[in-house]
């Protein structure tokens, strides 16, 4: 039977999603010497990652919580779930539109301040209504921040609700521009989007580039009486900068998935508790990807859906493979076949990718690798991990 491999998993993950990693294999919360983890949200940023680890899942699709340049220096792919959360999003996105809309937040609120004999809830909420009056969607502008596997659903459920559609993002994929309606328009830029915009919201992973995107110079560009959406994450926007516009009339409301105490308690915020991401469809559909291909990996050492390595796939004709992540740099496939050439093993098949300063390459030989075979490849400069992955 194949080795019973230890996966470490840091959240709550679907049982649907656990269910198709290899019967065999041992999943929990507490486990020593782990091969690989699955995480959602928890940060891996301080936490001291065993060097037993061999890859990482993110079940969802933000990765930003996990060191993965750190990975991509030991060798280590990170896989997250494209993709597989995007409708649970598109859809509390349009919630958000709709509270903001029609300001049902403090709707609510104000109904929960009622109290008196029914005749007298009655007389004060017809006299209070005229205070929460307000739009429709159709007609509106919707300005989308990342057309990706989030924002192009956005977009095209936003024209299909009669809105107006502007979007923008510096490097679409092909999927995600075929999934736009034509309708769609694009900006060259985001300071365009903001200045045409009554609704913005944000669909961009947090990078460098990304952090405080929203800023004040950046929503003083704003229509006046704007709607901003952020369901990316909190770094993305600044807040404090996001109260002064609120304060000031210039934003209507922001409405987000990153409650903060510079937002707590203000009349125009409507903070939701990170949900994006939590039905139990979505819960579901990115624990089973990522657990499929973290099984791949650890089993073939296919790569599909990383961050960090391009994907490698090849089909297994020979039981003795070996998978070698490696820097991008010149001559490493000649040092690796020399190597084997040297052990006297005849390379069956091979494959080598690269993905920015990543690498990767499957051999599959026709016989046993020796474990001083192994040392010698470790060995290679550029070399950052061998695995020998005998079927
Ligand atoms: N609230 C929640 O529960 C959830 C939040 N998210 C967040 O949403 C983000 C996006 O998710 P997906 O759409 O699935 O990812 P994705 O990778 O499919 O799309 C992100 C898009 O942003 C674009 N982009 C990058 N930098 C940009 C910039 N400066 N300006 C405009 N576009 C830029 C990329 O080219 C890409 O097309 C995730 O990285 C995560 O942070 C994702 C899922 C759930
Ligand atoms: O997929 C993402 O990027 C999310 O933000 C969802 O996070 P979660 O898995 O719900 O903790």
């Amino acid at each position: 039977m194949a080795e019973a491999r230890k996966i470490l998993t840091l959240n709550a993950i679907s049982a649907r999603g656990l269910a198709r990693l290899p019967e065999h294999y041992v999943v929990g919360g507490d486990l020593a010497d782990p091969d690989a983890i699955l995480v959602r949200s928890a940060n891996m940023h301080e936490m001291e990652i065993p060097t037993s680890v061999c890859a990482i899942g993110r079940a969802g699709a933000g990765t930003n919580n996990i060191p993965v340049k750190k990975m991509s220096e030991r060798g280590l792919p990170v896989f997250n779930a494209p993709g597989a959360n995007a409708n649970a999003v598109k859809e509390l996105v349009i919630a958000g539109m709709l509270m903001g809309a029609r300001n049902l937040v403090p709707a609510l609120k104000f109904v929960e301040s009622l109290d008196g004999t029914d005749e007298a809830m009655h007389k004060a909420t017809e006299a209070g209504k005229k205070q929460f009056a307000g739009m429709e969607l159709p007609g509106r502008t919707l300005g989308v921040i990342g057309l990706g596997a989030i924002g192009s659903h956005i977009a095209e459920a936003a024209i299909r609700l009669g809105m107006n559609v502007v979007g923008y993002d510096p490097a679409i994929t092909v999927d995600a521009a075929w999934r736009l309606p034509s309708q769609v328009k694009r900006a060259e830029n985001v300071d365009d989007v903001l200045r045409t915009a009554d609704f913005v919201t944000l669909h961009v992973p947090l990078l460098d580039a990304t952090r405080n995107l929203i800023n004040a110079q950046r929503l003083s560009l704003m229509r006046s009486g704007a709607v901003l959406l952020n369901f990316a994450r909190e770094g993305v926007v600044d807040n404090a900068a996001v109260i002064e516009a609120l304060d000031a009339g210039k934003l209507h409301a922001y409405i987000c998935d990153f409650p903060a105490n510079a937002l707590k308690g203000h009349p125009k915020v409507v903070a939701l508790p990170h949900l994006g991401a939590s039905t139990e469809e979505a819960e579901e559909n990115c624990a089973v990807m990522v657990a499929e291909q973290l099984t791949d990996y650890l089993e073939n050492g296919n790569i599909l859906n990383s961050v960090n390595f391009p994907s490698v796939a090849m089909p297994r004709e020979s039981a003795f493979r070996l998978a070698i992540a490696n820097a991008n740099v010149p001559n490493m496939v000649g040092q690796i076949s020399s190597v084997l050439a040297a052990a006297g093993l005849n390379i069956h098949n091979m494959v080598n990718k690269s993905k920015g300063d990543m690498a990767y390459t499957l051999v599959d030989v026709d016989s046993a690798v020796a474990g001083s075979v192994i040392a010698q490849l470790n060995a290679i400069g550029g070399v950052l991990g061998v695995r020998y992955l005998p079927a």
